[in-house]
Protein backbone atom coordinates (compact mmCIF):
# COMPACT_ATOMS: atom_id res chain seq x y z
CA UNK A 1 0.00 0.00 0.00
CA UNK A 2 1.36 3.47 -0.80
CA UNK A 3 1.91 5.74 2.22
CA UNK A 4 -1.08 8.00 2.84
CA UNK A 5 -0.10 11.67 3.00
CA UNK A 6 -1.86 13.55 5.84
CA UNK A 7 -4.12 16.39 4.60
CA UNK A 8 -5.76 19.21 6.53
CA UNK A 9 -9.40 18.94 7.61
CA UNK A 10 -10.24 21.81 5.21
CA UNK A 11 -8.66 20.07 2.20
CA UNK A 12 -10.45 16.86 3.09
CA UNK A 13 -13.78 18.72 3.35
CA UNK A 14 -13.18 20.41 -0.02
CA UNK A 15 -12.41 17.08 -1.67
CA UNK A 16 -15.48 15.45 -0.16
CA UNK A 17 -17.74 18.27 -1.34
CA UNK A 18 -16.45 17.93 -4.92
CA UNK A 19 -17.20 14.20 -4.79
CA UNK A 20 -20.68 14.88 -3.41
CA UNK A 21 -21.30 17.43 -6.17
CA UNK A 22 -20.66 14.73 -8.77
CA UNK A 23 -23.41 12.45 -7.46
CA UNK A 24 -26.49 13.96 -9.20
CA UNK A 25 -24.57 14.08 -12.48
CA UNK A 26 -23.52 10.45 -12.19
CA UNK A 27 -27.16 9.55 -11.62
CA UNK A 28 -28.43 11.77 -14.45
CA UNK A 29 -25.97 10.48 -17.05
CA UNK A 30 -25.96 6.83 -15.96
CA UNK A 31 -26.22 4.61 -19.08
CA UNK A 32 -26.35 7.72 -21.31
CA UNK A 33 -24.15 8.19 -24.35
CA UNK A 34 -21.66 11.04 -24.33
CA UNK A 35 -19.84 11.75 -27.58
CA UNK A 36 -16.49 13.41 -27.00
CA UNK A 37 -14.60 15.00 -29.87
CA UNK A 38 -10.92 15.17 -28.97
CA UNK A 39 -9.33 17.77 -31.24
CA UNK A 40 -5.81 17.43 -32.57
CA UNK A 41 -4.89 20.77 -31.02
CA UNK A 42 -5.96 19.58 -27.56
CA UNK A 43 -3.81 16.45 -27.74
CA UNK A 44 -0.38 18.01 -27.87
CA UNK A 45 0.89 17.67 -24.26
CA UNK A 46 1.55 14.20 -22.81
CA UNK A 47 0.22 15.16 -19.37
CA UNK A 48 -3.07 16.40 -20.82
CA UNK A 49 -3.43 13.25 -22.90
CA UNK A 50 -2.98 11.12 -19.79
CA UNK A 51 -5.56 13.24 -17.95
CA UNK A 52 -8.00 12.91 -20.84
CA UNK A 53 -7.62 9.10 -20.89
CA UNK A 54 -8.17 8.91 -17.13
CA UNK A 55 -11.30 11.07 -17.35
CA UNK A 56 -12.85 9.00 -20.15
CA UNK A 57 -12.20 5.75 -18.28
CA UNK A 58 -13.71 7.25 -15.12
CA UNK A 59 -16.90 8.20 -16.99
CA UNK A 60 -17.13 4.62 -18.24
CA UNK A 61 -16.53 3.18 -14.77
CA UNK A 62 -19.39 5.21 -13.28
CA UNK A 63 -21.77 3.81 -15.89
CA UNK A 64 -21.83 6.29 -18.78
CA UNK A 65 -21.12 5.38 -22.39
CA UNK A 66 -18.37 7.66 -23.63
CA UNK A 67 -17.66 7.49 -27.36
CA UNK A 68 -14.47 9.22 -28.53
CA UNK A 69 -14.14 10.79 -31.98
CA UNK A 70 -10.68 12.22 -32.54
CA UNK A 71 -9.12 14.72 -34.90
CA UNK A 72 -5.46 15.07 -35.74
CA UNK A 73 -5.08 18.15 -37.96
CA UNK A 74 -1.70 19.27 -36.52
CA UNK A 75 -0.41 15.66 -36.54
CA UNK A 76 -1.33 15.35 -40.26
CA UNK A 77 0.44 18.65 -40.94
CA UNK A 78 3.62 17.33 -39.23
CA UNK A 79 3.78 14.26 -41.45
CA UNK A 80 2.95 16.28 -44.57
CA UNK A 81 5.84 18.62 -43.73
CA UNK A 82 8.18 15.65 -43.35
CA UNK A 83 7.43 14.58 -46.93
CA UNK A 84 7.84 18.17 -48.14
CA UNK A 85 4.15 19.08 -48.44
CA UNK A 86 2.24 21.98 -46.88
CA UNK A 87 -1.27 21.58 -45.45
CA UNK A 88 -3.81 23.84 -47.15
CA UNK A 89 -7.28 24.66 -45.75
CA UNK A 90 -10.32 26.31 -47.30
CA UNK A 91 -13.25 27.19 -45.00
CA UNK A 92 -11.68 24.99 -42.31
CA UNK A 93 -11.42 21.92 -44.61
CA UNK A 94 -8.15 20.36 -45.71
CA UNK A 95 -7.53 20.29 -49.46
CA UNK A 96 -6.93 16.55 -49.87
CA UNK A 97 -5.21 15.21 -52.99
CA UNK A 98 -4.53 11.47 -53.25
CA UNK A 99 -1.06 11.65 -51.66
CA UNK A 100 -2.46 13.74 -48.78
CA UNK A 101 -5.27 11.19 -48.37
CA UNK A 102 -2.70 8.41 -47.86
CA UNK A 103 -1.08 10.46 -45.12
CA UNK A 104 -4.45 11.35 -43.56
CA UNK A 105 -5.33 7.66 -43.37
CA UNK A 106 -1.95 6.75 -41.89
CA UNK A 107 -2.13 9.46 -39.23
CA UNK A 108 -5.82 9.33 -38.29
CA UNK A 109 -6.53 5.61 -38.75
CA UNK A 110 -3.06 4.55 -37.57
CA UNK A 111 -0.89 6.70 -35.35
CA UNK A 112 -3.41 8.92 -33.57
CA UNK A 113 -6.16 6.33 -33.25
CA UNK A 114 -3.86 3.68 -31.81
CA UNK A 115 -2.21 6.13 -29.44
CA UNK A 116 -5.58 7.07 -27.90
CA UNK A 117 -6.73 3.43 -27.79
CA UNK A 118 -3.53 2.43 -26.08
CA UNK A 119 -3.71 5.27 -23.53
CA UNK A 120 -7.30 4.40 -22.60
CA UNK A 121 -6.37 0.74 -22.21
CA UNK A 122 -3.34 1.59 -20.06
CA UNK A 123 -5.70 3.45 -17.74
CA UNK A 124 -7.98 0.48 -17.31
CA UNK A 125 -10.46 1.02 -20.16
CA UNK A 126 -11.35 -1.45 -22.90
CA UNK A 127 -10.97 0.76 -25.94
CA UNK A 128 -11.40 -0.32 -29.56
CA UNK A 129 -10.31 1.78 -32.54
CA UNK A 130 -12.43 2.14 -35.66
CA UNK A 131 -12.52 4.13 -38.88
CA UNK A 132 -15.63 4.49 -41.02
CA UNK A 133 -14.24 1.68 -43.18
CA UNK A 134 -14.88 -0.83 -40.38
CA UNK A 135 -18.24 -2.40 -41.13
CA UNK A 136 -18.56 0.51 -43.63
CA UNK A 137 -20.28 2.32 -40.80
CA UNK A 138 -19.54 5.88 -42.02
CA UNK A 139 -20.70 6.29 -45.64
CA UNK A 140 -19.53 9.39 -47.45
CA UNK A 141 -19.55 11.11 -50.82
CA UNK A 142 -17.37 13.81 -52.26
CA UNK A 143 -17.93 17.24 -50.73
CA UNK A 144 -17.79 20.51 -52.65
CA UNK A 145 -17.53 23.87 -50.90
CA UNK A 146 -19.68 26.84 -51.88
CA UNK A 147 -17.78 29.54 -53.76
CA UNK A 148 -18.48 33.27 -54.01
CA UNK A 149 -21.24 33.10 -56.65
CA UNK A 150 -24.44 31.11 -56.20
CA UNK A 151 -23.38 28.45 -58.68
CA UNK A 152 -19.66 28.29 -57.90
CA UNK A 153 -18.34 25.12 -56.30
CA UNK A 154 -14.85 24.57 -54.95
CA UNK A 155 -13.30 21.11 -55.44
CA UNK A 156 -11.09 20.19 -52.45
CA UNK A 157 -10.27 16.62 -53.49
CA UNK A 158 -11.03 13.57 -51.39
CA UNK A 159 -12.92 15.37 -48.67
CA UNK A 160 -16.11 13.64 -47.67
CA UNK A 161 -19.58 14.76 -46.78
CA UNK A 162 -21.36 12.28 -44.51
CA UNK A 163 -24.15 10.35 -46.24
CA UNK A 164 -25.02 8.13 -43.30
CA UNK A 165 -23.64 6.70 -40.08
CA UNK A 166 -24.83 3.27 -38.98
CA UNK A 167 -25.02 3.39 -35.17
CA UNK A 168 -25.13 -0.40 -34.72
CA UNK A 169 -21.42 -1.17 -34.42
CA UNK A 170 -20.74 1.62 -31.93
CA UNK A 171 -23.88 0.79 -29.92
CA UNK A 172 -22.82 -2.88 -29.80
CA UNK A 173 -19.39 -1.94 -28.42
CA UNK A 174 -21.07 0.28 -25.82
CA UNK A 175 -23.32 -2.49 -24.57
CA UNK A 176 -20.31 -4.78 -24.13
CA UNK A 177 -18.48 -2.13 -22.11
CA UNK A 178 -15.93 -1.20 -24.74
CA UNK A 179 -14.99 2.42 -25.41
CA UNK A 180 -15.21 3.12 -29.15
CA UNK A 181 -12.48 5.41 -30.50
CA UNK A 182 -13.33 6.68 -33.96
CA UNK A 183 -11.14 8.20 -36.66
CA UNK A 184 -13.01 10.52 -39.07
CA UNK A 185 -12.54 8.54 -42.26
CA UNK A 186 -15.54 7.68 -44.40
CA UNK A 187 -16.01 5.13 -47.15
CA UNK A 188 -17.45 5.89 -50.61
CA UNK A 189 -19.60 3.78 -52.93
CA UNK A 190 -16.47 2.26 -54.54
CA UNK A 191 -14.80 1.52 -51.20
CA UNK A 192 -12.60 4.61 -51.49
CA UNK A 193 -11.55 6.58 -48.40
CA UNK A 194 -12.77 10.10 -47.68
CA UNK A 195 -11.22 12.60 -45.30
CA UNK A 196 -13.99 14.02 -43.11
CA UNK A 197 -13.69 16.84 -40.62
CA UNK A 198 -13.80 15.21 -37.17
CA UNK A 199 -16.28 17.74 -35.75
CA UNK A 200 -18.79 16.76 -38.43
CA UNK A 201 -18.40 13.05 -37.63
CA UNK A 202 -18.81 13.71 -33.91
CA UNK A 203 -21.97 15.79 -34.42
CA UNK A 204 -23.65 13.29 -36.73
CA UNK A 205 -22.65 10.36 -34.55
CA UNK A 206 -24.13 12.08 -31.48
CA UNK A 207 -27.36 12.50 -33.44
CA UNK A 208 -27.67 8.91 -34.69
CA UNK A 209 -26.74 7.46 -31.31
CA UNK A 210 -29.31 9.67 -29.59
CA UNK A 211 -26.51 10.94 -27.34
CA UNK A 212 -27.31 12.97 -24.25
CA UNK A 213 -24.25 15.17 -24.68
CA UNK A 214 -21.76 16.21 -27.35
CA UNK A 215 -18.53 17.71 -26.06
CA UNK A 216 -16.10 19.27 -28.54
CA UNK A 217 -12.67 19.65 -26.91
CA UNK A 218 -10.43 22.17 -28.60
CA UNK A 219 -7.65 24.68 -27.94
CA UNK A 220 -9.65 27.79 -27.09
CA UNK A 221 -11.75 28.57 -23.99
CA UNK A 222 -14.82 28.22 -26.26
CA UNK A 223 -16.29 30.50 -28.91
CA UNK A 224 -14.92 34.03 -28.49
CA UNK A 225 -16.49 37.31 -29.56
CA UNK A 226 -14.75 40.10 -31.49
CA UNK A 227 -13.07 41.34 -28.30
CA UNK A 228 -11.82 37.86 -27.44
CA UNK A 229 -14.36 37.40 -24.61
CA UNK A 230 -15.88 33.96 -24.06
CA UNK A 231 -19.47 33.53 -25.24
CA UNK A 232 -20.99 31.12 -22.73
CA UNK A 233 -24.26 30.48 -24.58
CA UNK A 234 -25.01 30.53 -28.33
CA UNK A 235 -28.12 29.99 -30.47
CA UNK A 236 -28.33 29.52 -34.28
CA UNK A 237 -29.32 33.14 -34.94
CA UNK A 238 -26.32 34.55 -33.03
CA UNK A 239 -23.99 32.09 -34.77
CA UNK A 240 -25.19 33.18 -38.25
CA UNK A 241 -24.34 36.75 -37.32
CA UNK A 242 -20.88 35.83 -35.96
CA UNK A 243 -20.02 33.87 -39.12
CA UNK A 244 -21.32 36.63 -41.42
CA UNK A 245 -19.17 39.29 -39.68
CA UNK A 246 -16.09 37.01 -39.72
CA UNK A 247 -15.82 36.59 -35.93
CA UNK A 248 -16.05 32.82 -36.40
CA UNK A 249 -13.52 31.57 -38.96
CA UNK A 250 -11.20 28.66 -39.89
CA UNK A 251 -11.56 25.44 -37.91
CA UNK A 252 -14.33 27.00 -35.80
CA UNK A 253 -16.66 27.04 -38.86
CA UNK A 254 -17.19 23.25 -39.17
CA UNK A 255 -17.12 22.94 -35.37
CA UNK A 256 -19.95 25.37 -34.78
CA UNK A 257 -21.93 24.05 -37.79
CA UNK A 258 -21.74 20.54 -36.38
CA UNK A 259 -22.62 21.71 -32.87
CA UNK A 260 -25.70 23.55 -34.12
CA UNK A 261 -26.92 20.62 -36.20
CA UNK A 262 -26.59 18.29 -33.26
CA UNK A 263 -28.44 20.71 -30.95
CA UNK A 264 -31.25 21.20 -33.47
CA UNK A 265 -31.50 17.45 -34.08
CA UNK A 266 -32.09 16.41 -30.51
CA UNK A 267 -28.75 16.24 -28.67
CA UNK A 268 -29.68 17.79 -25.33
CA UNK A 269 -26.42 19.43 -24.41
CA UNK A 270 -23.69 20.54 -26.82
CA UNK A 271 -20.53 22.15 -25.47
CA UNK A 272 -17.32 23.51 -26.95
CA UNK A 273 -14.69 23.37 -24.19
CA UNK A 274 -10.99 24.02 -23.67
CA UNK A 275 -9.09 20.74 -23.85
CA UNK A 276 -5.96 22.49 -22.50
CA UNK A 277 -7.57 22.77 -19.07
CA UNK A 278 -6.65 19.83 -16.86
CA UNK A 279 -9.64 17.48 -16.37
CA UNK A 280 -11.87 19.76 -18.50
CA UNK A 281 -14.03 16.74 -19.31
CA UNK A 282 -14.76 15.89 -15.67
CA UNK A 283 -15.48 19.52 -14.88
CA UNK A 284 -17.95 19.62 -17.73
CA UNK A 285 -19.76 16.36 -17.02
CA UNK A 286 -19.59 15.99 -13.24
CA UNK A 287 -19.66 19.46 -11.69
CA UNK A 288 -21.87 22.55 -11.54
CA UNK A 289 -19.16 24.57 -13.25
CA UNK A 290 -20.00 24.50 -16.95
CA UNK A 291 -16.86 25.36 -18.86
CA UNK A 292 -16.72 26.84 -22.36
CA UNK A 293 -19.60 27.58 -24.74
CA UNK A 294 -22.95 25.83 -24.65
CA UNK A 295 -24.88 25.68 -27.93
CA UNK A 296 -28.66 25.73 -27.69
CA UNK A 297 -31.63 25.70 -30.02
CA UNK A 298 -33.35 29.05 -30.70
CA UNK A 299 -36.22 29.51 -28.22
N1 LIG B 1 -14.68 33.04 -32.74
C1 LIG B 1 -13.76 32.12 -32.47
N2 LIG B 1 -13.59 31.67 -31.21
C2 LIG B 1 -12.66 30.73 -30.90
N3 LIG B 1 -11.83 30.18 -31.83
C3 LIG B 1 -11.94 30.57 -33.12
C4 LIG B 1 -12.92 31.54 -33.49
N4 LIG B 1 -12.82 31.73 -34.84
C5 LIG B 1 -11.82 30.93 -35.27
N5 LIG B 1 -11.28 30.22 -34.26
C6 LIG B 1 -10.19 29.27 -34.43
O1 LIG B 1 -10.69 27.94 -34.38
C7 LIG B 1 -9.68 27.11 -33.80
C8 LIG B 1 -10.29 25.78 -33.35
O2 LIG B 1 -10.52 24.95 -34.48
P1 LIG B 1 -9.46 23.84 -34.93
O3 LIG B 1 -8.12 24.48 -35.12
O4 LIG B 1 -10.03 23.11 -36.09
O5 LIG B 1 -9.36 22.97 -33.62
P2 LIG B 1 -9.51 21.40 -33.36
O6 LIG B 1 -8.22 20.77 -33.79
O7 LIG B 1 -9.71 21.33 -31.89
O8 LIG B 1 -10.72 20.92 -34.13
C9 LIG B 1 -9.15 27.97 -32.69
O9 LIG B 1 -7.86 27.59 -32.27
C10 LIG B 1 -9.13 29.37 -33.32
O10 LIG B 1 -7.90 29.60 -33.94
C1 LIG C 1 -11.55 17.55 -44.21
C2 LIG C 1 -10.66 17.86 -43.05
O1 LIG C 1 -10.28 18.99 -42.84
N1 LIG C 1 -10.31 16.82 -42.27
C3 LIG C 1 -9.46 16.95 -41.11
C4 LIG C 1 -9.57 15.67 -40.31
C5 LIG C 1 -8.88 15.75 -38.96
C6 LIG C 1 -9.52 16.79 -38.05
O2 LIG C 1 -10.68 17.18 -38.18
O3 LIG C 1 -8.69 17.19 -37.04
P1 LIG C 1 -8.89 18.33 -35.94
O4 LIG C 1 -10.13 18.00 -35.21
O5 LIG C 1 -7.68 18.20 -35.12
O6 LIG C 1 -8.99 19.66 -36.64
C7 LIG C 1 -7.99 17.20 -41.53
O7 LIG C 1 -7.56 16.66 -42.55
O8 LIG C 1 -7.29 17.90 -40.79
Amino acid sequence: MPAIEPISAQTAADKASVLAEAMPYIRRFYDKTIVIKYGGNAMIEPELKEGFARDVVLLKLVGMNPVVVHGGGPQINDLLNRVGKQGEFIQGMRVTDSETMEIVEMVLGGLVNKEIVSLLNQHGGRAVGLTGKDGHFIRAKKMFLKGEGDEEQIDIGQVGEIESIDPELVALLDTRDFIPVIAPIGVGAEGEAFNINADLVAGKLAEVLGAEKLILMTNTPGVLDKQGQLLTGLTPSIVDQLVAEGTISGGMIPKIASALEAAVNGVNAVHIIDGRVKHALLLEVLTDHGVGTMIKRDE
